[in-house]
C-alpha cells in the first residue's frame, strides 16, 4: 500500500528556480500516526519544504504523492484541504477567524455536495446563529477546541491583525485540525508564541487526535493516548529540541540535506 505521504527527489531553488538550491533531491516518507519533526538552522528551507508539500511553493524537480497520487490528480484546491499548511503568522490573513472558518466550511460543503446529493451536516445547524452557522459534521469543533486552549468565542469575531501572536496561532491551529478532512497538517512553528503551559496543552491535544503509529519509531510521540479523531499525520517545524523530544516520532534535520 502507498505511504500516506511521499516526497520523492524534491529540488527547490531560490528566486523562482533561477537561484541557488534550497534543498536538493530530498526524499521522505511519512506514515499514519507520525509526527515528523522538521528542524535545521535558520534559512535552511523548512518553511519552503512545507509550502512545497502544500503545493503553495513551486519546486523544480521531484514528486509529492498523497496516498500514491499527485496533487493534480486530486485537483489543487481539494489537495490543499487534504494537506493543510498552518502559517507561522496567521495575523497576516485578511478579515476575522470566523470569516476564515466560514470560507473553509463553505468550500468543504460544496465539495461534499459535489460528491453526494445528501444534505450536508452544516445545513442542519444553519439556524444556530453566527457560530452554529459555520459548524460542520466533524468530531472536533474548532471553537470548542480553541476554547480548551483558552480562546474565548468573541475572539473569533476580531480581525486577525488585532489578535496576539499566540491567540492567532491557537485559532489557526484549531481551524486546521478541527475542520475535518485534513489528512496531513503542516505546522510551521505552531507554538512559538505560546507560554510553556499552553504550549504543552496544545501539544497534547494535537498528538491525541492522531491515529496510533503502525511502526515503532525512536521518538516518544508525546506519550499520550491517541484517539484518531483528527489528521493522520503532522509535519512539525520546531527549533526547540525539548518540544521535538516531547511530540516527535522522527526528526529530519534539513541542514544536513
Ligand atoms: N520568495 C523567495 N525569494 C527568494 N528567496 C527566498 C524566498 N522565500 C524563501 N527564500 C529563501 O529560501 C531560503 C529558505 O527559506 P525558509 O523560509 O524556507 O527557511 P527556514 O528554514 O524556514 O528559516 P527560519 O528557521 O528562519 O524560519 C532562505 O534563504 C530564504 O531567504
Amino acid at each position: 500500500m502507498a505511504p500516506l505521504l511521499e516526497i520523492k527527489n524534491l529540488t527547490c531553488r531560490r528566486d523562482e528556480g533561477s537561484g541557488s538550491s534550497i534543498f536538493h533531491d530530498l526524499s521522505l516518507e511519512v506514515e499514519e500516526g507520525e509526527v515528523l519533526i522538521i528542524t535545521g538552522r535558520s534559512g535552511c528551507g523548512k518553511t519552503t519544504l512545507l509550502k512545497c508539500v502544500a503545493e503553495l511553493d513551486v519546486y523544480q524537480t521531484g514528486d509529492i504523492l498523497l496516498r500514491g497520487k499527485k496533487a493534480t490528480e486530486y485537483g489543487i484546491p481539494t489537495y490543499r484541504t487534504l494537506v493543510q499548511y498552518v502559517p507561522q503568522r496567521p495575523s497576516l490573513l485578511p478579515g476575522t477567524p470566523l470569516d476564515f472558518l466560514r470560507t473553509i466550511r463553505s468550500f468543504r460543503s460544496r465539495q461534499a455536495r459535489a460528491r453526494s446529493t445528501r444534505p450536508s451536516a452544516s445545513d442542519s445547524h444553519a439556524s444556530e446563529g453566527d457560530y452554529g452557522a459555520v459548524r460542520g459534521s466533524e468530531s472536533i469543533d474548532p471553537l470548542e477546541l480553541a476554547a480548551e486552549w483558552g480562546i474565548e468565542k468573541t475572539m473569533w469575531k476580531r480581525e486577525w491583525g488585532t489578535l496576539s501572536g499566540g491567540e492567532g496561532q491557537r485559532i489557526a491551529l484549531a481551524v486546521a485540525v478541527g475542520v475535518g478532512g485534513a489528512e496531513v497538517v503542516l505546522l510551521d512553528e505552531p507554538t512559538s508564541a505560546l507560554d510553556a503551559a499552553t504550549m504543552k496543552t496544545v501539544e497534547k491535544s494535537l498528538v491525541s487526535m492522531l491515529p496510533p503509529l503502525k511502526t515503532q519509531h525512536s521518538g516518544r510521540g508525546g506519550g499520550v493516548e491517541r484517539k484518531g479523531t483528527g489528521p493522520k499525520a503532522l509535519l512539525w517545524i520546531t527549533h526547540e529540541a525539548a518540544q521535538a523530544e516531547r511530540v516527535g516520532t522522527r526528526t529530519v534535520d534539513l541542514t544536513r540535506q
